[in-house]
């Protein structure tokens, strides 16, 4: 079974020496890995002792962080009332994107309508016009 830390825990691990982060509402210890760290050892030591979900996911993580991260697992975390929300996960924006896109369809749709339209006027426009001639 996992060890449950509250963001108070985490919080209390912040330093080079002695560094957790969260990642959607996971806490992994980085300290191993700083040095390691591609992305450069600054990046992690800014969000040490907090949740560095979007931090994460803002660089577009490969696979590959994402297995090294599942070695890094030390518990997850426990929400308390008070404590700052979620960071966004990666789910939400695949929902939004994909809500874009109906979004799009729409909008597809409401073009061809009024085409539709626009050309049907043009047609009545020409027939007037032909009549009158
Ligand atoms: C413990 C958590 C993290 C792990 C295990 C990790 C792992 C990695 C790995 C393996 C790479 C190489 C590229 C890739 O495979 O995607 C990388 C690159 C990078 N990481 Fe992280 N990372 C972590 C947290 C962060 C955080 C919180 C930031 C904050 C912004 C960050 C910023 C970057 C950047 C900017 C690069 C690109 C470096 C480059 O291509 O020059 N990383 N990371």
């Amino acid at each position: 079974m996992s060890k449950e830390f509250t963001y108070a825990d985490v919080a209390s691990h912040a330093s080079k020496k002695d560094l957790y982060v969260v990642i959607h509402d996971k806490v992994y210890d980085s300290t191993a890995f700083v040095d390691e760290h591609p992305g450069g050892e600054e990046v992690l030591l800014d969000v040490g002792g907090q949740d560095a979900t979007e931090a994460f996911e803002d660089v577009g993580h490969s696979d590959e962080a994402r297995e090294i991260l599942a070695d890094l697992l030390v518990g997850t975390l426990k929400r308390q009332a008070g404590d700052p929300k979620p960071k966004i996960a990666p789910v939400a924006s695949t929902t939004s994107s994909s809500s874009s896109s109906t979004g799009l369809g729409v909008g597809l749709y409401a073009v061809v309508l009024i085409g539709g339209a626009a050309a049907y006027f043009a047609y009545q426009y020409m027939q007037s016009q032909e009549a009158q001639a």
